[in-house]
Order: C-alpha cells, then sequence, then structure tokens
C-alpha cells in the first residue's frame, strides 16, 4: 500500500472552494502518493456496512430510540409486549432441552430465525456498537412480530425515501410497522388486512357482536411457523400442515434425489389433515421409492393419473407414519417428563405438548383415510 502524502496548500484551498459549491466530501481527503500523483485518502476509519435487511434497520432504529423517554414512539413502547413476555412464549428464548424437543419443521424455522438474527445484530453492531445484543434481541422480535408487508404500489410521487427499484425487491424489503394495527391478533379465518398508498385498512368481514374479537390473517400459517414467529399456536387452524421431509429424504439414494432434483420433485412433501392428505409430491417420491422407475415417469409425466399404483403407495406412507406416530409418542413422555423450573416452565412445557398432540393426531387422521 503506497505512503498518502500532504498534498500541499492548494489542495486544501481547492477543497474548501470546492466546498463551498456544494460538494459533499465525508470521511476522505485528497492526497499524493509516490507513483500516481493526487489520488483519494480515507481521512478516517471507514466502516463497511455488510447488507443491512429492512429487519435489521428497523429494529436498529428502535433500540436507538428506546431508552429515551422522551422518544415520540414511547406511549407505543409501553404497550409492547415485555422481555420476560417474549422469554416465556418465544422457542427462541427457550430451554436447549426444549428446543430440541421442537417437532422438526419448528426446529427448521428456529434455526433460520436465529441465523437471520445473527447475521442482523452483526450488521448493526459494525454501524452502532453501543446497541446491545439483548435490547437488539428484543426489538428485532417486537418487529418479527408486529411487522406487516407493505407492498406499496408504484407511484411516481411516492415518498423520497420509499426504495424506488421495484423490481429489484423481495418481500423482505417490504416490512412496515404500523401502530395500532398491531394490536390485531390472528385467526385463520381473520379479516384481510389491505395496503394501498395511504397505508394499512381492516373491514369487517362479517358481522361482530359488541365484545367479540376482530382477528387479522397474518397469512396461512402453519402451527410451527406460528410457534417459532409469534410464539403460540392456534387450536384449530386450517393451513396446518405436517411437512415428511424429515421422513422420506434419508429413505432416497443418490441416483434418486439427482431424479427428483432434475423433475423438480426433491423436497416439500406434505401431510396434511385435510383432503388430499399426501400432496402430490409425495405422491411422486414414494413412487419412485416402491415401484419400477418407468411407473414413476408415467406418474410424473402425467401420462398415468397412478390410481393403480395408489395401494402401494398408501401402504408405504402408512408404515412411515406408523413408525413417527410410535416417536411421537417418545418424544411426548420426553416433554413431560422436562423438570419445571431450569428446563420449562409448565406453559413452555404446555404449549409443546398441544403441538405434539396436533402432530400426532395429523398422522392419526393420515393413517385413518390411507387405510380406508
Ligand atoms: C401483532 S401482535 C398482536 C398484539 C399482541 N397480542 C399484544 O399483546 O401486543 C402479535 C402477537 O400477539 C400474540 N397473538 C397473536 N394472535 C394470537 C392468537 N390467536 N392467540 C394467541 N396469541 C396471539 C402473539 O404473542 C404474537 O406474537
Amino acid at each position: 500500500m503506497a505512503a498518502a502524502m500532504d498534498p500541499g496548500e492548494e489542495h486544501a484551498h481547492f477543497v474548501e472552494w470546492a466546498q463551498s459549491n456544494g460538494v459533499d466530501i465525508n470521511g476522505i481527503a485528497p492526497a499524493k502518493f509516490k507513483d500516481s500523483g493526487m489520488g483519494i485518502v480515507a481521512a478516517t476509519d471507514i466502516k463497511f456496512p455488510t447488507k443491512t435487511s429492512i429487519h435489521a434497520r428497523l429494529a436498529a432504529y428502535l433500540a436507538l430510540r428506546f431508552p429515551d423517554d422522551d422518544c415520540q414512539h414511547r406511549p407505543w413502547q409501553d404497550i409492547w409486549p415485555s422481555r420476560d413476555e417474549f422469554k416465556e412464549i418465544l422457542p427462541l428464548h427457550w430451554s436447549k432441552q426444549l428446543q430440541d424437543l421442537l417437532p422438526h419443521a419448528a426446529a427448521v424455522l428456529l434455526t433460520a430465525q436465529r441465523s437471520n438474527l445473527d447475521r442482523d445484530y452483526l450488521s448493526i453492531h459494525a454501524i452502532h456498537p453501543s446497541i446491545s445484543r439483548d435490547l437488539f434481541t428484543y426489538v428485532w422480535l417486537i418487529v418479527n412480530t408486529r411487522t406487516f408487508y407493505w407492498e406499496y404500489p408504484d407511484l411516481p410521487n411516492a415518498h423520497p425515501r420509499l426504495p424506488k427499484k421495484r423490481p429489484q425487491l423481495t418481500a423482505d424489503d417490504c416490512y412496515a410497522m404500523c401502530p395500532f394495527m398491531d394490536y390485531f391478533n390472528h385467526s385463520d379465518k381473520g379479516c384481510d388486512p389491505k395496503a394501498d398508498a395511504k397505508g394499512y385498512s381492516v373491514t369487517a368481514d362479517r358481522a361482530y357482536r359488541a365484545g367479540e374479537e376482530v382477528y387479522v390473517s397474518y397469512g396461512s400459517h402453519t402451527n410451527d411457523f406460528l410457534l417459532v414467529e409469534y410464539g403460540f399456536i392456534l387450536d384449530t387452524n386450517g393451513c396446518d400442515s405436517l411437512p415428511l421431509d424429515h421422513l422420506i429424504l434419508s429413505q432416497l439414494s443418490s441416483e434418486q434425489v439427482q431424479v427428483l432434483k432434475e423433475d423438480g420433485f426433491y423436497g416439500s412433501y406434505t401431510l396434511s389433515p385435510t383432503t388430499p392428505t399426501i400432496c402430490h409430491r409425495t405422491q411422486a417420491v414414494v413412487r419412485l421409492l416402491t415401484l419400477p422407475s418407468r411407473r414413476y415417469t408415467a406418474f410424473v409425466s402425467g401420462t398415468d393419473e397412478g390410481t393403480g399404483d395408489q395401494g402401494r403407495v398408501n401402504e408405504y406412507v402408512i408404515r412411515l407414519l406408523v413408525k413417527y406416530e410410535r416417536q411421537i409418542m417418545e418424544i411426548m413422555e420426553e416433554v413431560e417428563g422436562l423438570k419445571t423450573g431450569g428446563d420449562a416452565t409448565t406453559a413452555q412445557r404446555s404449549t409443546l405438548l398441544r403441538r405434539w398432540k396436533q402432530v400426532r393426531a395429523i398422522v392419526k387422521t393420515g393413517i385413518d383415510v390411507l387405510t380406508n
């Protein structure tokens, strides 16, 4: 690295002139280099933030204001759930023993959530080292549980701070927080919040009696998703289902994996409590596992609906599910056996048990439907 030398009086004079004519110079300065003449040098350490997600930026914004009693958001902050409430309900804060007993789908979501939080904290810590990990985690979870997607329309006179390059944005760039809207709890059959250029609105989906809770729908979410992202599960959830990947993928040979990837049928196998119980992808993979490959090919290419092979497919899935049901019973015993206090609170244990009972019910329904 060539040493930067003082460029001399006339350059200092020129920089002053440039600034007085509107050039904004921030953290850099002109300097003289041995072999290349004049150039630019970093005048102070310039930190290079890694790409910071919108989630991280919202959390940092809240964290910087949170300790200030006169902050304009204070009345809103005062009605947020406390850190202790989050510690009780959100699996991210649960003990390792309890986390290890989550259903597979919830465990996968928790791993992704933890890595997003780690990534976001690192990117913000580089810019705002004063924000503690504890406060960042709290406000990050506030954003996670109280944010809505804002798919605002492209408007010629949109607010200058809104990103302009819409086609390059993903759903993760369209986060918005909306105090008061975030009072609404979720139901799978709740009202559908609408977003337009002016903001959000919620219109009643039916008549309500005074005193009845009005829900919105946060989206078509399974109970594993609701548990990890929001800290609750619904007793009845029309969007619930059970991923079967962890039962099926381990049965595949590397050749079968390759075939499925080429055909677009690798992974995302689900068991649903409603009809059809097993999805088309599961039908395909089980055919590859149990039948001559031409029968699988005829099914995935659509030349044969595969009804003739359905008995063999069902038998295979039933065997998988019966084995899984036995594992579920063992896991439920382990959850029941956890010590109250160190390992889990009574409420955490009961939520996890309720979830496992739901998973067992989906499995039992699957076995019944496929047997009859
Ligand atoms: C957008 S906030 C709704 C307001 C929140 N109940 C509160 O007290 O501030 C989302 C959070 O509300 C809770 N929640 C939402 N829907 C729920 C439901 N159907 N049953 C239980 N808790 C729910 C969860 O803790 C979730 O993380």
